[in-house]
């Protein structure tokens, strides 16, 4: 029995790049990643995902245009939090990435996405992500870098 806690992934695409945040602080600090953070008790987890973009990044998304791609199921040998990841993408979006105290974005081509500094599930999930398949995946970690089991499979729906 997990504590499930709801947390948001943002992904920005266009047809030849991904965007990516070096996280500057905090939890997976040193690691690329997309934007997005904890979904608060007082807000729905769409609000959360274009809060955290807008507070990460300066970029703002119309949520009509953000869409809902992948569940990560992330927990952690030991420890009862079970982090419930809701990932979405967007191709239309307004405003010049820019960096904050958070992260620091930068464009990255689909053929340099940089996996060896970025979470090891990535590597996994990412190509269901590119192909546009959407996706559930769950990993079991020990500790932070040591992925023990995992299993990813394509939806058909969210
Ligand atoms: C354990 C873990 C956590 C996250 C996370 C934290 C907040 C949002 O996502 C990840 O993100 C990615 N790409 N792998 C991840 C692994």
């Amino acid at each position: 029995m997990y504590i499930r806690k709801l947390y948001t992934l943002v992904f920005l695409r266009n047809d030849t790049h991904i965007l990516l945040g070096l996280k500057k602080r905090g939890f997976g600090v040193n690691k690329w990643n997309g934007f997005g953070g904890k979904v608060e008790a007082d807000e729905t987890i769409l609000d959360a995902a274009l809060r955290e973009l807008k507070e990460e990044c300066c970029v703002t998304v119309d949520r009509d245009n953000l869409k809902n791609i992948g569940h990560l199921e992330f927990t952690f040998t030991g420890e009862p939090t079970l982090m419930d990841v809701r990932v979405f993408s967007a191709t239309v979006f307004e405003g010049t990435p820019t960096e904050t105290d958070e992260m620091s974005p930068k464009w990255f081509p689909y053929t340099e996405i940089p996996f060896e500094d970025m979470w090891p599930d990535d590597v996994i999930w990412f190509p269901y992500m590119l192909k546009d398949k959407l996706f559930f995946g769950k990993f079991h970690y020990k500790g932070y870098d040591t992925i023990l089991n995992y299993n990813v499979e394509e939806l058909e729906s969210m």
